[in-house]
């Protein structure tokens, strides 16, 4: 675990090094005042004389200590928050960079929650274990153990009396970690659903508030804040009792020194002026020990964090070179691709073949896998086995932004953000004028709403956000991708869940974004998709057929039945709003 800490500290280790060393000074200041002490006790214990000068020194020398234990641990303090705040900002950036080259897929599937956790809460975490535990723990330990050599070089039977305590406190001790890193996963991930069910909650707010479902989610709300503290009691109820052991137990460094190191004295085993020193020592290492073993219940979990870290950082990257886009043209293949969200394999061994400048369709019922295609073609996530090419080159081997150069992906939601509608736009081609960015929203079908909104299409997209309808809202993502005019365009249920009203509108601004452009479009209406130059029927992640309409409604039993139930369903539609409902 340090390895990696000093790995994430990179230059800044050094302080670390030297805060450890400031503190071990420090607590070294702590011990002489009680060797100061002895040498006061023991000549007045054994009938000798102390002259009222050397004692005075002795008390200067105590003042002396105590001052400097103070300086040197606000020093070290000092020291270590820097080192423990500059190797977060490190792990941040490297996190960040880690995460721009994971596959987005796997950092959406992660929940916000989960990875807020991470970027904020566990690498927070590592604070306690840089600034405190590491250099002052060490310094605590280190102490304590230089003492306990001296002591056995005064009288060894007297340093092995004030050792006893020691292996029942070991014991304890590495029970408690054990026990604490068995805890420590359910805990962890306990953490990690309360964070994202959190976030959940108050995205969810206003779908939770129509539709009445204040109770359901409360309830889930509920249930993974109260698994969260059952987890974290039964972590502490699981280390506890070794806590207790080992917290009463090491500190009690006289307890047998006292009585037997009398006898031994009384026995002539041991001297006098020994036993006091030895006592002495023992007393004034039990506040090191006891701020070094403060530190231990932290580790299971900051173990966990650093591991959970280290996932992150060692994932996989996406696979992905520096190189530009190279295609002969913009066909699009997939060869042979099988993926799995995890375990759970949803693509099956699917080759097929979008022709440049044509409109390929991808029907199939709800779960067949369609949009796990399109997210496959944008390079949200590496296949685990086959091939997509465009043009003839591999996804993998080009940069993601070269990707996203030729392709304009538009999918139901579509993320606004908040600043003002014309830099939404803007998003889709940086270097836009604001002409070029006005037209492009003209032809989506986006002027004749904006132009009614106070500040036009210089409102800020927070505020707008909330006057616009679903439709209004895709209508800009839509100018977006006009304005980027990509020469592939990838449609994902674009249209779904977009009223009768905005559909039409909808469908101009569609229309606008695809011509000439090669269309791989997903689309539950499958009457949208008769025209299209290839029809691929998907089936539980498999392609059953590829083909034209007619051909596919002869050859293609899935496709019929999928015909069939959007004829009935748009027939169903005509009735009910024939009847009014
Ligand atoms: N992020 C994810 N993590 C795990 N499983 C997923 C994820 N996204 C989709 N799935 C699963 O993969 C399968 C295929 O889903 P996909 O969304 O590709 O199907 P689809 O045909 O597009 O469905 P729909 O028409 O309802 O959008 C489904 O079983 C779905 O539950």
């Amino acid at each position: 675990m340090f390895n990696k800490i000093f790995e994430y500290a990179g230059p800044y280790k050094k302080g670390i090094y030297a805060a450890t060393l400031i503190f071990l000074v420090s607590v070294l200041m702590g011990v002489l005042p009680f060797v100061l002490a002895y040498q006061i006790i023991a000549p007045l214990v054994t009938g000798g004389s102390v002259a009222l000068a050397e004692i005075t020194v002795r008390v200067i020398g105590v003042l002396v200590c105590l001052v400097l234990q103070a300086v040197l641990y606000g020093w070290g303090l000092d020291l270590s928050h820097k080192t423990a705040y500059n190797t977060l900002m490190r792990l941040r950036i490297a996190l960040q960079k880690k995460l721009e080259n994971l596959p987005l897929g796997i950092i959406q599937d992660k929940g916000i929650g989960t990875v807020k956790k991470l970027f904020v809460d566990d690498v927070d975490s590592l604070e306690l274990l840089m600034a405190h535990s590491l250099p002052e723990g060490i310094a605590n330990l280190m102490v304590p153990l230089a003492v306990y050599i001296a002591m056995f070089f005064i009288d060894w039977k007297l340093a092995l009396l004030s050792l006893a305590s020691l292996p029942i406190s070991l014991v304890a001790m590495m029970m408690m970690y054990s026990v604490g890193m068995k805890q420590m996963g359910p805990y962890y991930q306990a953490g990690q659903k309360m964070n994202n069910t959190i976030i959940e909650y108050i995205n969810g707010m206003e779908v939770v508030k129509v539709f009445n479902k204040d109770g359901e989610s409360y309830e889930r709300f509920r249930k993974d804040v109260t698994n969260y503290r059952d987890y974290t009691l039964n972590w502490y109820k699981a280390c506890w009792p070794w806590m207790a052991i080992y917290n009463s137990l090491l500190p009690c460094t006289i307890i047998l020194t006292l009585p037997l190191g009398a006898w031994f004295v009384l026995r002539g085993f041991s001297t006098l002026p020994s036993l006091i020193l030895v006592l002495c020592l023992a007393l004034s290492i039990g506040i090191p020990l006891l701020k070094a073993l403060g530190f231990l219940p932290a580790m299971p979990q900051l173990n966990y964090k650093i591991s959970a870290l280290e996932q992150v950082l060692e994932a996989e990257p996406l696979h992905q070179t520096e190189d530009g886009f190279g295609g002969k043209d913009h066909t699009i293949c997939f060869e042979g691709v099988s993926f799995a969200y995890g375990d759970q394999t949803v693509v099956h061994d699917v080759s097929l073949t979008a022709k440049a400048g044509q409109k390929t369709a991808l029907v199939g019922e709800s779960g067949s896998g369609k949009s796990t295609l399109a997210k496959l073609l944008i390079h949200y996530y590496d296949p685990q086995q086959g091939t997509i090419t465009v043009g003839g080159q591999s996804v993998s081997e080009m940069s993601l932004n070269a990707l996203n150069s030729q392709i304009s992906y538009v999918a139901q939601d579509q993320y606004l953000f908040n600043t003002s509608l014309l830099e939404n736009i803007r998003m889709g081609r940086l270097d836009a004028t604001d002409e070029e960015v006005v037209e492009a929203a003209r032809k989506a079908q986006c002027m004749e709403y904006i132009e009614e909104l106070p500040r036009g299409i210089h409102s800020a997209a927070g505020d707008a956000g909330k006057m616009l309808s679903g439709g209004q809202r895709q209508r800009i993502s839509l100018a977006r991708a006009i304005l980027k005019s990509a020469p592939i365009v990838v449609l994902d249920e674009a249209t779904a869940y977009i009223d009768p009203e905005n559909e039409e509108k909808v469908e101009a601004a569609i229309a606008e974004l695809v011509k000439g452009k090669t269309l791989f479009v997903i689309a539950h209406k499958l009457s949208a998709m008769m025209n299209a130059d290839q029809i691929c029927v998907m089936a539980h992640g498999s392609l059953l057929a590829a083909g034209k309409h007619d051909e596919l409604l002869s050859s293609c039993e899935e496709y019929h039945k999928l015909w069939n139930a959007s004829q009935n369903s748009s027939e169903w539609k005509v009735a009910t709003a024939k009847g009014g409902n």
